[in-house]
């Protein structure tokens, strides 16, 4: 009987893009396997960063293969604990299916450190190795002689979707579990925004979540809300204008620091994909309180009542816990009292 032939593809899937999607695609195609088994590790043999949590990769692993039904998932490696070195993998896998013919995949980047691999001579022998090129570049040449497969060009890797980039490359269910269960958002925002203006956002973001706690409201998606209420703040005018421009031109016409409101309730829907109009909508309005949905309430005090920003707002945030609405209006009256304070200060300045 033919023997089932399986294609290995182990990583830390932290998180899972479609760089790996078309690995296992390649697989089907060229090495002609019946299946491809995905297999998130526990630790990383030559990483030391420390991994996102596995219940959390392997639910996205889970997700993502469901692009095509070829794609499996073995949890042979989260099953046990200390360093994924894939000799141990293999050896497991091979008593466990022994009517399996195993291949394992790798990129070029893994192939290039292959003689630091556990056992690499060994490993030869226990599956043929088949590598990718990756971004572009092929195995650099190495007295291992790997097979080559073609892949589709994927210019992405876990680490750029870490930080925030090339968000893009992620399969729809994936980016929305990021989203979902907070996944690497902090870091998405530090890219926009200075190290101030992200303290200033994480502090927001977790009175956000307090006040929608104590209205039953839901606190994820304040705290969302509120994490990327500035997300445009620190990008320059006119680059704000331009956003301003193409989602409400009206707007144009109002003072160029509450741009960042409008260009932000557009940059996290096309740049990260918060499609919620709920959230849109409180950071469009988070610079004037101009609405009253409860979120937007919520990012309004919220933002003028950071205790980050270093004057006691405590009674402030103790009347928004009591009662959303009133709060909210105390808040805009103090605000609209401190800029006018503001701009006769300004007014005097400028006629000496
Ligand atoms: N964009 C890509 N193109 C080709 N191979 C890739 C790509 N991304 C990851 N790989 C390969 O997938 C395997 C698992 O990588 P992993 O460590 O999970 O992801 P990443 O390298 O993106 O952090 C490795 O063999 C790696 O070389």
């Amino acid at each position: 009987m033919k023997k089932k032939k399986v294609a290995l593809l182990g990583g830390s899937f932290d998180p899972i893009h479609w760089g790996h999607l078309n690995m296992a695609k390649a697989a089907l195609e060229h090495l002609k396997v019946d299946e491809v088994w995905f297999i998130p590790s526990n630790q990383t043999p030559l990483k030391d960063r420390v991994l996102s949590p596995a219940a959390d990769r392997l639910a996205m692993v889970r997700l993502a293969l469901k692009e095509d039904p070829r794609f499996k998932i073995s949890t042979v490696d989260l099953s046990r604990n200390g360093k994924s070195y894939t000799f141990d993998t293999l050896k497991i896998l091979k008593k466990q299916f022994p009517e399996v013919e195993f291949a394992w995949l790798m990129g070029a980047d893994q192939a290039n450190q292959f003689d630091q691999w556990k056992n690499a001579d060994q490993l030869l022998e226990m599956a043929d190795f088949a590598v990718v090129d990756r971004d572009g570049k092929e195995p650099e040449s190495s007295r291992f002689n790997f097979k080559r497969i073609p892949m589709v060009y994927t210019p992405v890797s876990s680490s750029e979707i870490r930080k925030g980039e090339k968000i893009n490359f992620l399969p729809e269910s994936v980016r929305q579990y990021l989203l979902d269960h907070e996944l690497y958002l902090v870091a998405w925002v530090s890219r926009h925004v200075s190290a101030k203006r992200l303290a200033h956002s994480a502090s927001v973001a977790r009175l956000c979540r307090m006040f929608a706690k104590a209205h039953g409201l839901d606190e994820h998606k304040a705290w969302l809300a509120g994490l990327f209420h500035d997300v445009a703040k620190d990008m320059p005018i006119n680059e704000q204008k331009k956003w301003v421009a193409a989602i409400n031109p009206a707007g144009l016409s109002e003072h160029h620091a509450i741009w960042h409101g409008y260009a932000g309730s557009e940059i996290v829907r096309r740049n990260f994909g918060i499609e919620d109009p709920v959230i849109q909508n409180a950071i469009f309005n988070h610079v004037k309180g101009t609405s009253y949905d409860p979120y937007a309430m919520i990012v309004f005090a919220a933002d003028k009542l950071d205790p980050l920003r270093g004057y006691d707002s405590k009674p402030l945030i103790s009347a928004c816990m009591l009662d959303l609405y009133n709060g909210f209006m105390l808040v805009k009256r103090e605000n609209r009292e401190f800029l006018d304070r503001e701009k006769r200060v300004l007014a005097e300045k400028e006629s000496f």
